[in-house]
């Protein structure tokens, strides 16, 4: 049995869900779950400072191997002394393998083999490789407290043999990562669970990476386009898969019911690109649906723009300045919309504890979704 450089403790089950109240302790500290991750693909969260995100609450922040393995390069990262000191982050790091950036840029299917992937470089077009083993050289030299493993993940609508083809190579490259992760002492190590939308596979995947000694589970193979109802349903079968005494982190998603959602079926963990991405086209999410900032009918709106939000942004501008900001490319509304969206979820995420904690998560899912305006089946 490994000694796990990362632990969860388990410190209550909702009581009519499989919502869990949690804590992940790490070697860069403990976070509780569960936890929305901002994203800082290229080892920054866009526009934020490591201050903000200190501010906003973000307990931990995700960076990407491939972007960063690509440029800076992840032995320049490993000369800086590692990506925590390079970008002057001393809470916990995620880092996703990669196998979800290169499948987005492989010529032909004929470059996934068994020892690894064949594709060019997004940046300079340069003919690169990614194994299981690179992937955990990578992430060691990153340094991150919780790394990945090398995966494929299917589209969700691929056939039955592809995936059925594609989750035992995975789990063949998770046993591979397993072998090749030097670093148990101060990095923990996920398995990711695949199988689309096929129950059977699921188990199969599940089963596969569960009989090997990861730090954690992810669920990945979701939120690439699939409906909210099959990612739940996928969900309702797969989280009760996995180990009660490990972490379970969902891959990719963001918007604010989905998280609910994921966390009635027992996730702990979330990331997602949406807050930064869509803050600065001025998309904004308010705890009374999303406002367009950009709209006309703001213009001369010199009110807050969430009402129940306490964040910088809504305690100090009024919609009129930043829809100007927004409207006139101004840097500044750029993080000003960031920020408030990065508040907005990782404090959504603060009031579902807060619902685990009193056993009414069903009622504040209803009365949240009321008022943002989701319509309930
Ligand atoms: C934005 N949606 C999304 N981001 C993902 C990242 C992933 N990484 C590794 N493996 C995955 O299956 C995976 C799925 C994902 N879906
Ligand atoms: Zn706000």
């Amino acid at each position: 049995m490994t000694n796990h450089a990362i632990k969860y403790r388990l410190i209550k089950k909702e009581k009519h869900t499989g919502a869990r109240l949690g804590e992940i302790i790490t070697p860069h500290g403990t976070f509780p779950t569960p936890m929305f991750m901002p994203v800082g693909t290229q080892a920054t969260v866009k526009t934020q400072s490591p201050e903000e995100l200190k501010e906003i609450g973000s307990g931990i922040i995700l960076s990407n191997t491939y972007h960063l393995w690509n440029r800076p390069g992840d032995e320049l990262i490993a000369q800086a002394g590692g990506l925590h000191k390079f970008m002057n982050w001393d809470q916990p790091i995620l880092t996703d393998s990669g196998g979800f950036q290169v499948y987005s840029l492989v010529e032909n299917k004929k470059n996934i083999t068994e020892e690894g992937v064949k594709f060019k470089s997004h940046l300079d077009g340069r003919a690169l490789f990614m194994s299981p083993e690179t992937s955990i050289g990578i992430q060691n030299n990153l340094g991150s407290d919780i790394m990945m493993s090398f995966d494929e993940c299917p589209q969700f609508y691929q056939p039955y043999d592809y995936v059925k083809n594609s989750i035992e190579r995975t789990s063949r490259w998770a046993e591979r990562g397993l072998r090749a992760h030097q670093r148990w002492h101060d990095q923990g190590l996920f398995g990711i669970v695949q199988g689309a939308g096929f129950k059977d596979l699921r188990e199969q995947s599940a089963r596969d990476l569960t009989s090997m000694d990861f730090s954690g589970y992810s669920i990945g193979g979701l939120a690439v386009g699939e409906s909210h109802k099959e990612m739940n349903a996928v969900l309702d079968y797969t989280t009760v898969l996995l180990p009660e005494d490990k972490p379970r982190y969902l891959m990719g998603v963001g918007a604010p019911d989905s998280l609910i959602d994921g966390v009635i079926r027992g996730v702990d963990m979330f990331d997602c690109v949406l807050p930064t991405r869509i803050a600065r086209n001025g998309t904004l999410m308010t705890h009374f649906g999303r406002v367009n900032i950009k709209n006309a009918k703001y213009e001369y709106d010199f009110t807050t723009l969430d009402p129940m939000c306490d964040c910088y942004t809504c305690k100090n501008y009024t919609r009129a300045y930043l829809r100007h900001l927004i409207k006139a490319d101004e840097t500044f509304g750029l993080r000003l919309c960031s920020y408030h969206n990065l508040y907005f979820l990782v404090h959504l995420m603060m009031e579902v504890r807060q619902a685990i904690i009193n056993d009414n998560l069903l009622e504040f899912r209803e009365a949240f979704c009321e008022r943002y305006g989701y319509n309930l089946p």
